[in-house]
Formats: structure tokens, C-alpha cells, sequence
């Protein structure tokens, strides 16, 4: 397989971040084998780091499985190799060969450790784990940023698409939380980590883990898309998920270091977020002085800030025999890793499901759109999508423990992060989804004619604000 072939396979992948930039293949650095020598599939992971021309440079994890070359053609192969240790190989995707996704569950279930001149590889498991390797894996077909495979209904193991160095935010997130009630999230049962050489420096990072399967889980943004489509209430299961988010975030606050930004300073960063997304997606600029102005009105603010889930909305919900579960705290795939790490308002976390319950709206609306005769939204399908994300907003609110207004530095910081979340969106939508844009365009818009509007909001200044904002 040609290097041209395989940054074919990676830029053209979900789980790419460097796509609408100019970016190469480095190099490919092969790991040690999850499997033992003689055995076939062999399997390992590859890491391909990309560099674009800022110097900038990404590692992207392949899950890679070798078979000797002549045996029956297998729908997941990628192409043929020779390599030195296996002779003429077929190389395929492991995740998407059933016998590889085995081998490497017994490879974490085994604890296996190899190393190569180059590298080292650890599977790790906690105690008590119910892993073992008869589970029969299953591709998860969603749309995804990483790449997860299900183990009948036991376990889940996501492989690491775009890796940063040191511990893995999810895998960090699992352990911190393991057996807290108050976030009762899934559990973690084992991970893999490697260490490996790179041209002159030694990078190292988790490459997968392995959590508890949840039960009768349905997706939250196709519960919601659903109801929403059907003219049904979805306010009780907004409201269980604002309190689903209170208690994640008390549980986060209590593991993770606390501290606090200054308005001034957040201001800042979203005015650079919304620059850079400007220069990239000229439909922004229409609206940016009133964007920026949203943000400005943090700049008198203190806000607490403390480990938050980053990238909170409906997909990452999943509404379980247990009740909502929340999943992914990887934070925003645009963002830096180290970005994503950073402490910060639990208030954009709830701005994220917000924007969520309007994208719901929004993919209604457009559905129906399509049905229509002149391919426009009927008005009573607008209003009625409206006012089903304004019911869903005030109920997860009210779940969340804003009680029936917010206070008004409440509404400033929630104001701003909607704002940011919905300029994120447009250049997520513009890179991924180019049909999606108009969703996070008209949203922009709209808080944009709120906030000119006199008096557009109400506020309830007799109690402290939630999550302790000082003006
Ligand atoms: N613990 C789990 N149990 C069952 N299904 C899960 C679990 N975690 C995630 N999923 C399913 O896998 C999908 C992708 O998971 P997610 O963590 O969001 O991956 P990604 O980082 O690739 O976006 C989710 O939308 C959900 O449907
Ligand atoms: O789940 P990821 O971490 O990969 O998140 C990215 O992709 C999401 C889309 O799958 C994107 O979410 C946006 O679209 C959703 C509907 O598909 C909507 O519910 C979200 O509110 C909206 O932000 C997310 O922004 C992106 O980071």
C-alpha cells in the first residue's frame, strides 16, 4: 500500500481533524504486536503523524490487522505489504475484522506487554473486570471521532482515533469518577498505552479503553430528533438531564483541581475563536461585532471554573434502564489537546446541550423543509420547533437547579458560551457537514436579534447564581 493510498485512507476518515487544511503524512510508526509471534491476524497499532506547514503536527492512531498474502479476499483490506518480520502480507482495518477486535480483547485481557526497539505497548485491566476475550465483537457503526467496537453486551472498547500525549481525557475522566453516585457514569475496565520513538522525540499515549456496555441505552440526540419530529414534549427527559449534568459536574468539581478565569481574559479567548472561525467561513462576519459584544459583556465577570465535559450535547447522552448516562469527556475535537484539558465554566457545558436541543429543532425543520412542496419550512413547523428547544431549555434548566429564571451574570456567561458553541459549530459544520451550517448560522443570528431587542430577558436577581460567578 502506497503512502499516497494511506493518507487517502486518513484524510478521507471521520476521524481526521486536518480536514479544509493542507497536511501530509509524515511519517508511520508501527507499535509492538498485540498478538504473539506466529499468530494470524497479526495485529498492532500504527501511528501516522501528519504535519501541516505551521509546523504543526497531529498522530493518528490505525488499528491495523496482517493476514498472509493469496488467502481469501476480505472485504476490510486496505492493500498488500512485505513486511520484515511477516513476508507478503494483505493489510486490512482491524476494526473492522472481527478476529483482530478478538485478539486485541485478549491482549487487554491477558495485561500484555511488548516492546520493540522503538516502542512499548501495556494493556492494563482493573480488578474486578468481567472482560474476556469469547465476547463477540461488533463495529459501531455511528458517526464518530474515534472508532468503538462492542463486545456482545458486556464491554466497549474505543480505539483512539487522533492521540494526544500522556493520559487520555476519557480514560482520565472513567478512573476519576469510577463508583462516584453522583455522575454514575460507565465504568472503566482496562486501556491500552504505548510509548514510542518518533524521528528524534519519544511521544506517549493511551490508545484504547475498555468500559462497561450500557444497558438498553438509546442514543439522547435520536430520542430527542425523534420527539421533536413528532410534535412530542420531551421537557421530563430535559429536565433528568439537567440534573444528570448537576451531578457530573458536582462529582468533576470534587476530583479535579478547582480555580476561576476573569472575564476579561474569556472575552479574549472567544474574540480569537471567533476571528479564526471568521477568516475560515465568511458568513460569520456579517454578524461578528454583535458576537464579539456578547462576549464583551463578560469582561466585568470572575467565573469559577473547575473540569467540565467539554463538548456536552445530546449525542453525548444516553438515555439507559438507568436513566440518562453521559459519555465522551474527550472536550471539543478542534480544540488542542491541552486546550481540552484546561479547567473551565461548567456553563459551557450547559450551553452545549442547549445548542443541542436547537440543532434538534433545526434538523426538523429542515426535514420537513424537504417534504414540502416549495422546499421551504412551513411557518407552523418553525414556530412549533421553536417552541419545543424553548421548552426543552427551560425544563433542562430547571433540572439543572437554575430554578425558573437565571440570575443575570447567569445569563451573560450562558449567552456568550452559546455564542462560542454555535461559531465552533459553523466551522465543524463547514469542514464536516456543509449541509448542516445553516443550523449554527440562523442560531447566531437570532441571539444576535435577542440580544438587540429591549429587555429580552428576565432575570431573577434575589438568589446567588449557580455555579458562583461573581460580577
Ligand atoms: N458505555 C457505553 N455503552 C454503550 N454504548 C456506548 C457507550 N459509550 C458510547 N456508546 C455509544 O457509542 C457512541 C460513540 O461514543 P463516544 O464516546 O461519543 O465516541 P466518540 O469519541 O467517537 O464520539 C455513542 O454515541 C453511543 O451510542
Ligand atoms: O461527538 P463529537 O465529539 O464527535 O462532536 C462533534 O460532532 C458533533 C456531531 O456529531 C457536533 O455536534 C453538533 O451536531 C449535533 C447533531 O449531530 C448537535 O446535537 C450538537 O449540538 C452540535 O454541536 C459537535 O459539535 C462536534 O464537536
Amino acid at each position: 500500500m502506497s503512502e499516497h493510498d494511506l493518507f487517502d485512507h486518513i484524510s478521507r476518515a471521520r476521524w481526521f481533524g486536518g480536514k479544509g487544511r493542507h497536511a501530509e503524512l509524515v511519517r508511520v510508526d508501527p507499535l509492538p504486536w498485540l498478538t504473539a509471534p506466529g499468530e494470524w491476524p497479526a495485529v498492532r497499532a500504527e501511528i501516522a503523524e501528519i504535519g501541516y506547514p505551521d509546523d504543526e503536527v497531529e498522530f493518528y492512531q490505525l488499528l491495523l490487522s496482517y493476514r498472509p498474502a493469496g488467502g481469501a479476499a476480505d472485504p476490510a483490506a486496505l492493500g498488500t505489504d512485505e513486511l520484515p518480520d511477516l513476508g507478503p502480507v494483505v493489510r486490512s482495518d482491524a476494526t473492522r475484522d472481527p478476529e483482530a477486535m478478538t485478539a486485541l480483547l485478549r491482549a487487554v485481557v491477558e495485561q500484555r506487554e511488548a516492546a520493540s526497539e522503538t516502542a512499548t505497548l501495556r494493556c492494563r485491566t482493573v480488578e474486578d473486570h468481567p472482560l474476556t476475550p469469547a465476547l463477540a465483537p461488533r463495529l459501531f457503526g455511528g458517526e464518530q471521532s474515534n472508532t468503538s467496537v462492542m463486545y456482545g453486551d458486556v464491554a466497549m472498547v474505543k480505539a483512539f482515533r487522533r492521540l494526544g500525549t500522556g493520559a487520555n481525557l476519557d480514560i482520565e475522566v472513567h478512573r476519576a469518577l469510577a463508583g462516584d453516585e453522583r455522575a454514575r457514569a460507565a465504568r472503566l475496565h482496562g486501556w491500552i498505552e504505548a510509548e514510542w520513538q518518533s524521528g528524534r522525540r519519544r511521544h506517549s499515549a493511551d490508545l484504547a479503553m475498555v468500559v462497561e456496555q450500557l444497558r438498553e441505552a438509546a442514543d439522547g440526540w435520536e430520542l430527542a430528533l425523534d420527539a421533536c419530529t413528532a410534535g412530542r414534549d420531551f421537557s421530563t427527559e430535559a429536565e433528568a438531564l439537567g440534573l444528570a449534568l448537576r451531578g457530573v459536574h458536582e462529582a468533576l468539581g470534587d476530583h479535579f483541581p478547582r480555580g476561576s478565569v476573569s472575564g476579561e481574559a474569556l472575552a479574549r479567548t472567544m474574540g480569537r475563536r471567533l476571528q479564526a472561525a471568521a477568516r475560515e467561513t465568511v458568513e460569520l462576519l456579517p454578524t461578528a461585532d454583535a458576537v464579539q459584544a456578547l462576549f464583551d459583556r463578560v469582561r466585568p465577570l470572575t467565573v469559577p471554573t473547575q473540569r467540565v465535559h467539554g463538548d456536552f450535547h445530546l449525542g453525548q447522552t444516553l438515555h439507559t434502564a438507568d436513566g440518562w448516562k453521559i459519555i465522551d469527556f474527550e472536550g471539543e475535537p478542534l480544540k488542542s489537546l491541552d486546550e481540552r484539558r484546561e479547567p473551565d465554566s461548567p456553563w459551557r457545558d450547559v450551553a452545549g446541550i442547549l445548542r443541542s436541543f436547537d440543532y434538534a429543532a433545526g434538523s426538523a425543520a429542515a426535514a420537513a423543509a424537504a417534504a414540502a412542496n416549495d422546499g421551504q419550512v412551513p411557518p407552523e413547523t418553525a414556530a412549533a420547533t421553536q417552541r419545543w428547544a424553548a421548552g426543552c431549555t427551560a425544563a433542562f434548566l430547571r433540572g439543572y437547579g437554575s430554578g425558573s429564571a437565571l440570575a443575570a451574570e447567569e445569563e451573560t456567561l450562558l449567552q456568550a458560551y452559546v455564542a462560542d458553541k454555535a461559531v465552533y459549530e459553523v466551522v465543524y459544520e463547514v469542514r464536516n457537514r456543509p449541509a448542516w451550517v445553516g443550523i449554527p448560522l440562523r442560531a447566531i443570528e437570532r441571539l444576535v436579534a435577542d440580544d438587540e431587542a429591549p429587555a429580552a430577558r428576565r432575570h431573577d436577581d434575589r438568589r446567588g447564581p449557580l455555579n458562583g460567578i461573581r460580577p
